[in-house]
């Protein structure tokens, strides 16, 4: 059994979360609370720490940085790519960039699941740890490469800067089991959402502030076609989505019925992934229709659109669309529809606190050579 360990209960105290929570549902911890949490308490030093790499390759965060951004510049779609591939791996057994394992001998991977057909960033990934490996081989992680890559994504999307710690190690083995039953499906009601997200340490207005990363990037139709046209098998389209919305969604998705019996569950077809090689090396892959999570080509990054569209029942998937089902989440849905800075500041809290998930840390886990593969 790995020794796992939840920092994030360390750094951003969940004390100290919920009280400030219970004084008022829009209060927030403000951001100098962050600052004054990195005083360590007393006991074993956290194996987490910032700038764990100061001695051992003190390139390594700005070598992150500066490669996502020339990539970004080229490709704008890696920013919601890689925001999406960190929740992915932290959800399963934690930040331990078990999703980047390729399938083995006769082994699955996490990327095989359902739910992880159409991540992509794999290739961002790849380009940053043969950079790091040729500056400091073998020393920096990949599930630090991928919470940094992250941050890096949030800020060129426009979000907000988060601090972040290093030192996680990498797990030796891929979890498609738990990935394929545990990751939130687009399906899911309010109640499956907080059960999935609750059994990971996360309360209700972190869940509306990690959701608000469904500003940025795009989503396939298959994942809501059910809604336009057959919802829950009625024959007609879910009543609680805007009719106005529901025709636009209609007029971008038309009615392939291959994709909406994928519905239920994403696709087993390959979805276009970035590639970063010469475009002959490219296989030419038709891209199934998608919508821009800004289909109103607002253009303002990450921010309250997202949730002034739930209000108006404008929610694209059927998930997004029930953080209004419930009175505390709608509360935060109304609060951060208003509040851009607020929504930023808990974003920014808990991104540390999925980024800081259950990491392995000296002595388990280890450094990978190359991210696909244990070392
Ligand atoms: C109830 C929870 C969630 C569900 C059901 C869900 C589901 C989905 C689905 C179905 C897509 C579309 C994928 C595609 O069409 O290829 C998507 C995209 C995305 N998700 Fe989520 N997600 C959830 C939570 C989150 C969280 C917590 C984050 C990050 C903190 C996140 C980040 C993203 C991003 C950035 C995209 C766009 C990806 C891209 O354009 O490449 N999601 N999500």
């Amino acid at each position: 059994e790995i020794n796992r360990s939840s920092q994030a209960g360390n750094w951003v105290s969940s004390d100290s979360y919920s009280v400030s929570h219970s004084e008022s549902p829009i209060s927030s911890p403000p951001m100098s609370r962050t600052i004054e949490m990195e005083i360590e308490p007393p006991g074993p030093p956290l194996s987490l720490r910032y700038d764990y790499y100061r001695e051992t390759c003190s390139g390594a965060e700005q070598t992150i940085k500066s490669v996502v951004q020339n990539l970004y510049l080229l490709k704008p779609d890696i920013a919601p790519s890689l925001l999406r591939l960190v929740f992915h791996d932290c959800f399963v057994q934690g930040c331990d960039a078990s999703v980047l394992l390729d399938p083995g001998d006769g082994t699955e991977s996490e990327k095989d699941s359902p739910p992880n057909k159409s991540l992509k960033g794999f290739e961002v990934i790849d380009n940053i740890k043969s950079e790091l490996e040729r500056i400091c081989p073998g020393v920096v992680s990949c599930a630090d490469i991928l919470v940094l890559a992250a941050r890096e994504s949030v800020i060129l999307a426009g979000g907000p800067f988060y601090p972040l710690q290093t030192g996680r190690k990498d797990s030796n083995m891929s979890f498609p089991e738990e990935a394929t039953y545990q990751l939130p499906r687009p399906q899911d009601d309010l109640s499956n959402i907080i059960e999935k997200f609750g059994s990971r340490g996360f309360n209700k207005e972190e869940i509306v502030s990690l959701l608000g990363a469904h500003s940025i990037g795009k989503i396939h139709c298959k994942f809501f076609l059910n809604r336009l046209y057959n919802f829950g098998g009625t024959d007609q389209p879910d009543p609680s989505i805007d009719s106005e919305f529901l025709n636009f969604l209609r007029s971008k998705c038309g009615n392939n019925t291959t994709s909406f019996n994928q519905s239920a569950s994403p696709s087993l077809s390959p979805a276009p992934s970035l590639s970063l090689a010469p475009s002959s090396a490219a296989p030419a892959l038709v891209e199934e229709p998608s919508i821009e999570m800004d289909y109103e080509g607002h253009g303002s990054g990450f921010g309250t659109i997202y949730y002034q569209s739930l209000l108006q029942s404008r929610g694209i998937l059927y998930a997004d669309q029930q953080l209004t089902a419930g009175e505390e989440t709608k509360n935060w849905v109304r609060t951060y529809a208003s509040d851009l800075s607020l929504f930023h500041k808990n974003f920014a809290l808990a991104m540390i606190k999925l980024s800081n998930h259950r990491v392995l840390t000296v002595p388990s886990g280890q450094v990978r050579l190359d991210c696909r593969r244990v070392a």
